[in-house]
């Protein structure tokens, strides 16, 4: 999580005080930050903090290290503060500051007048470091009140209000960023580069078109077309990171009975569905949250698609398209028997297959993972049906019935055995991946909530560089 901004926006406290406010959501995320603010930020931190290494602090670093409570109190504690206090950016660590019990946290000077603190994320964590800084005449605050000493960015403020609500690490430190000055340096970078282009172009050609062969290159153009370029990868990415504090919509569907409960459950690792050899077992939607990769997932548990005259189930159905076509993710869970079937020329059948290609097609621009699950049955299903029309062939499948030979199973498949758990930790990798791909790398800038992801579209798609100062104030 301690990813450090260069730039990030300064404080305002009143002069001579010192504050504490925890701006992660207290017991929503496995890591609590505690950002300290103020005068004497640094020398009381020090009071409580050992660093692993005795280097100076400076401004942009993550110190790991004790938190213990000081053994040094009153006017040596006091002594030692004002001398740190007076020299804030070479502060030594101070050696006095002996911890009794202690626990591991990370320590991150952002300037010389706020630090923040990572620790656990629980409660009594928390609870401690609070009430260690209390001791040491720190006042604390809510995040609202943080806020409130923040120098006035509408972009800042919204950071903190999804920071609060993060369940990870991983979307926290996305968050974090932000907090940090991630957007507000982009958008505020961009609209001096972008004011100064225009002032200088102004004798020019204003309202040249970027990439227009005709005209010459006078570095306005290739501007724009980077802005625009940012702004289409944040836009990309937007439809993510304004649900940050939401879980990823994971969504297993296929044809009944293929498995799609029971890789729920090796995934979550306890029973949340019913599993029976009995197609149809799965009526609705049923949710299961759980943490990947440091990634919050939602996995949706759907009924079976298959042609049915029966009301529920095709309720059940219905519901279940709905969830793919709604999803981050789908995972498209295949088995032997449904993906090689015998030539089955029924009205039933094809039925069936018409709902499963309903679904592909309604799944179109969701990331999809097929999934064959059941390989352990693969030979046995080719064997059983050897000599018939089966499409896949004996001897390439009893060779080894869990290879990727393409001749039995697409490369792109992942083979899983959700039974014996075989292949699933495979599977929760691949689902992590993909949902990363749509996450920004650290430190990036991103669009957090709906009001700052409508401005980076509209700045994406914009067709004139002198409108780009107004959308970017409208951003700030
Ligand atoms: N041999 C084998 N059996 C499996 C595997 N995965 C699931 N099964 C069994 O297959 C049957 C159906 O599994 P479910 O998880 O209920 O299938 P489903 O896709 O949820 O079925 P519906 O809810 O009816 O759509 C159960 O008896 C499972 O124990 C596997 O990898 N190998
Ligand atoms: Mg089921």
């Amino acid at each position: 999580m301690a990813n450090v901004d260069r730039h990030s926006p300064s404080v305002v406290a009143p002069a001579g005080e010192t504050f504490a406010s925890i701006i992660t959501g207290v017991g929503r995320s496995a890591v609590a930050v505690i950002a300290v603010y103020g005068d004497r930020v640094s020398a009381i931190v020090q009071q409580h903090f050992l660093p692993a290494t005795t280097t100076a602090f400076r401004p942009g670093q993550i110190r790991y290290g004790i938190w213990g409570q000081s053994s040094v109190q009153g006017a040596v504690a006091e002594s030692a503060a004002s001398e740190l206090t007076a020299s804030p950016s070479v502060a030594e660590p101070s050696t006095a500051a002996l911890p009794i019990a202690g626990e591991s946290i990370v320590v991150v000077p952002i300037a010389d007048d706020r630090w923040e603190i990572h620790c656990h994320g629980g409660v009594a964590a928390t609870d401690r470091v609070m009430d260690d800084l209390t001791r040491s005449g720190v006042h604390p605050q809510s995040p609202q009140q943080y806020t409130q000493h923040m120098t006035p960015s509408v972009l800042v403020a919204e950071a903190h209000q999804v920071l609060s609500q993060c369940v990870t690490t991983r979307t926290a430190a996305i968050a974090l960023a932000q907090v940090r000055g991630a957007m507000v340096d982009w958008a505020t970078g961009w609209r001096d580069r972008i004011n100064a282009a225009l002032v200088a172009g102004q004798s020019t050609s204003p309202d040249r078109l970027p990439g227009d062969a005709r005209l010459p290159d006078d570095g306005r153009a290739s501007d724009f077309d980077a802005i625009r370029h940012e702004a289409a990868q944040m836009t990309r990415r937007a439809q993510r990171t304004v649900r940050l504090a939401d879980p990823s919509r994971v969504v297993l569907v296929g044809a009944p009975n293929v498995g799609k409960s029971s890789l729920v459950n090796a995934i979550v690792g306890y029973n949340r569905s019913i599993t029976m050899d009995i197609a149809g077992t799965t009526r609705d939607v049923l949710h299961a949250d759980t943490v990947i990769d440091g990634l919050p997932i939602r996995l949706s548990d759907t009924a079976g698609i298959r042609s049915s005259q029966e009301p529920i189930e095709r309720e059940g159905i219905h519901r279940a398209r709905t969830a793919a076509s709604q999803a981050d993710l789908v995972i498209r869970v295949h088995e032997p028997q449904t993906t090689f079937p015998r030539h089955d020329s029924s009205m039933a059948a094809s039925a069936d297959s018409r709902e499963i290609d309903e679904l592909d097609a309604g799944t179109g621009g969701v990331p999809v993972i097929h999934v064959m699950n059941k390989v352990d049955r693969l030979a046995d299903w080719v064997a059983n049906d050897s000599g018939t029309k089966n499409s896949v062939t004996t001897d390439s499948v009893t060779k080894d019935p869990v290879t990727k030979d393409p001749a039995v199973i697409d490369p792109d498949w992942l083979p899983t055995v959700a039974t014996t758990g075989q292949g699933i930790d495979d599977l929760m990798q691949t689902i992590a991946a993909r949902l990363s791909d749509g996450l920004p790398p650290a430190g990036a800038p991103a669009a957090i909530c709906p009001r700052q992801a409508d401005v980076i579209a509209a700045i994406a798609t914009a067709t004139e560089l002198s409108t780009l100062p107004r959308l970017i104030e409208e951003l700030l």
